[in-house]
C-alpha cells in the first residue's frame, strides 16, 4: 500500500525543485509590469526593463517627466498643439531605461517593454546596441509613429516579438507574506 499521509506528501513538496517557478520571460516582463505601476500617467503607464545575456537585469524605467518637473505641475492631459500636452514633457519608459543603465553597454541585451516602443523610442533602442525586444500591448501599431517603429527594427534586424505569458497571472500578496510570520 502506498504512503500517502501528508507527512509524506510535506516532505516530498519541500524536498525537490519547485515546478511553478517563474519562468525568465515572465519575470522580466512582470518586473516590467511592476515598474509601469509606478507611472502617473493617467491613461497608459509603461514599464521597460533591459536584461543582459547572464539575465541579469541592468536598467528599468517607466514613463514620467524628467527629473524636478513636478507631477503636480506639468499636465497629464491631451492637448494637441497646446503647451499643455503631456507629450511635449512625458520620458518614455525605454528611454528612461536606457537612460537609467548608468553608463553600462547595451550591446546584445533584451528590452522588455509592456508597450511596443515609438519611433523615438526605437532609435534609442537600436543605437545603443539593444539587440531584442518582447512587448505586452501593441494597441498603437495603426499609428504613423509605430509604423516606423516596425520598419526600423526590421531595416535592422532587431528581433521583436509579442510575449505571450506562461502563466495567467502573478499575485503579491503582502497580507499573506505577512501573515506566513505570525
Ligand atoms: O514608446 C513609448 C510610447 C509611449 N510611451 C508613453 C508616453 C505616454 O506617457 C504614454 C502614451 O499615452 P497615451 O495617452 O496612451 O497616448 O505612453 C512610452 O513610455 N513609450
Ligand atoms: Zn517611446
Amino acid at each position: 500500500m502506498s504512503d500517502t499521509s501528508p507527512d509524506k506528501a510535506v516532505a516530498e513538496a519541500t524536498s525537490s525543485k519547485r515546478k511553478d517557478y517563474l519562468h525568465w520571460d515572465d519575470y522580466f516582463m512582470a518586473t516590467s509590469l511592476l515598474s509601469a505601476k509606478r507611472s502617473k500617467d493617467p491613461v497608459t503607464q509603461v514599464g521597460a526593463c533591459i536584461v543582459d545575456q547572464q539575465k541579469r537585469i541592468v536598467a528599468i524605467g517607466y514613463n514620467g517627466f524628467p527629473r524636478n518637473c513636478s507631477d503636480d505641475e506639468f499636465p497629464w492631459s491631451k492637448c494637441r498643439d497646446s503647451l499643455e500636452d503631456k507629450k511635449l514633457y512625458v520620458v518614455h519608459a525605454e528611454a528612461n531605461a536606457i537612460l537609467n543603465s548608468n553608463g553600462a553597454s547595451l550591446v546584445d541585451t533584451t528590452l522588455y517593454t509592456t508597450l511596443f516602443p515609438c519611433n523615438e523610442c526605437t532609435k534609442l533602442i537600436i543605437q545603443s546596441g539593444i539587440k531584442q525586444v518582447f512587448y505586452m500591448s501593441n494597441k498603437y501599431a495603426h499609428k504613423k509613429n509605430y509604423r516606423a517603429s516596425s520598419r526600423m527594427l526590421n531595416a535592422v534586424g532587431v528581433v521583436c516579438t509579442r510575449h505571450v505569458p506562461a502563466r495567467k497571472q502573478i499575485v503579491i500578496d503582502f497580507d499573506a507574506i505577512l501573515q506566513d510570520d505570525e
